[in-house]
């Protein structure tokens, strides 16, 4: 089996297991991961944390976000602005409205600002203990983050959020791959390494 055989046979399984997870914690989960994510990571002040407006049933940051915006973070969503590119970042505020994009996401308007995120919570069907992850396929935030790494004059952190039950045992990699630096379940949070 190749790689990318191995990646969407695991990803039929990974969906089965996201959606089971969130039929019962449901939105239970979302104050635990704000939680986790304050208490456990250090985050340098000022910071622009990127997350995600969720879809289907994927961990939802957006307490995350509302919590990161009191205390004085600059938030930001991404938006899908041309094929086989990094995703762009743009600024978010608690109740911005948003536009709808592909795949039933979605994103804030073109007319907010442009932000390069320090810290990026990203959206999986599957991760393991190593911070491989496993997304829908696009390549989008392996692009993203090969890009926000590249730029290397910050680093950046990438955050997993998913639940406990999206753990895999060990997810089949290849070389595009970027992996986390930080997985947060409804459990906690832990550094990767
Ligand atoms: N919430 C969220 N926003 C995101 C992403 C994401 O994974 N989740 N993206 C990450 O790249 C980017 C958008 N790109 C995407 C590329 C492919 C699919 C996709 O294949 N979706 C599934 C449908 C999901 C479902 O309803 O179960 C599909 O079409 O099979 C989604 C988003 C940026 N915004
Ligand atoms: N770092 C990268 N730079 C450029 N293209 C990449 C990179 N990583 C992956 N790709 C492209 O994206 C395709 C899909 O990658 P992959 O199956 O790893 O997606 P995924 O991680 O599941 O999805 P996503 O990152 O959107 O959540 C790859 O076949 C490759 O063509």
């Amino acid at each position: 089996m190749s790689v990318a055989e191995a990646k969407n046979a695991a990803r039929i399984a990974a969906r089965d297991r996201r959606s089971a997870a969130q039929a019962i914690l449901g939105t239970d989960a979302a104050p635990a991961f704000a939680r986790h994510v304050f208490e456990a990571i250090p985050l340098v002040p000022g910071a622009v944390i990127a997350g995600y407006a969720p879809i289907s049933s994927e961990a939802d940051p957006m307490a995350i976000l509302r919590e990161a915006d009191a205390r004085g973070f600059p938030c930001a969503l991404p938006s899908v602005e041309a094929p086989a590119s990094p995703l762009t970042f743009r600024r978010w505020r608690p109740d911005d409205p948003l536009i709808d994009g592909p795949h039933g996401t979605r994103a804030p308007d073109v007319g907010a600002p442009i932000l390069m995120p320090q810290v990026v919570i990203v959206p999986l069907l599957a991760f393991d203990r190593a911070g491989r992850r496993l997304g829908y396929g696009g390549g989008y935030y392996d692009r993203t983050l090969a890009f926000l790494r590249a730029r290397g004059e910050n680093t950046i952190l990438a955050v997993g959020l998913a639940f406990s039950a999206q753990e895999a045992d060990e997810l089949p990699e290849d070389s595009g791959d970027q992996r986390l630096d930080w997985i947060v379940t409804e459990r906690g949070a832990w550094p990767v390494g």
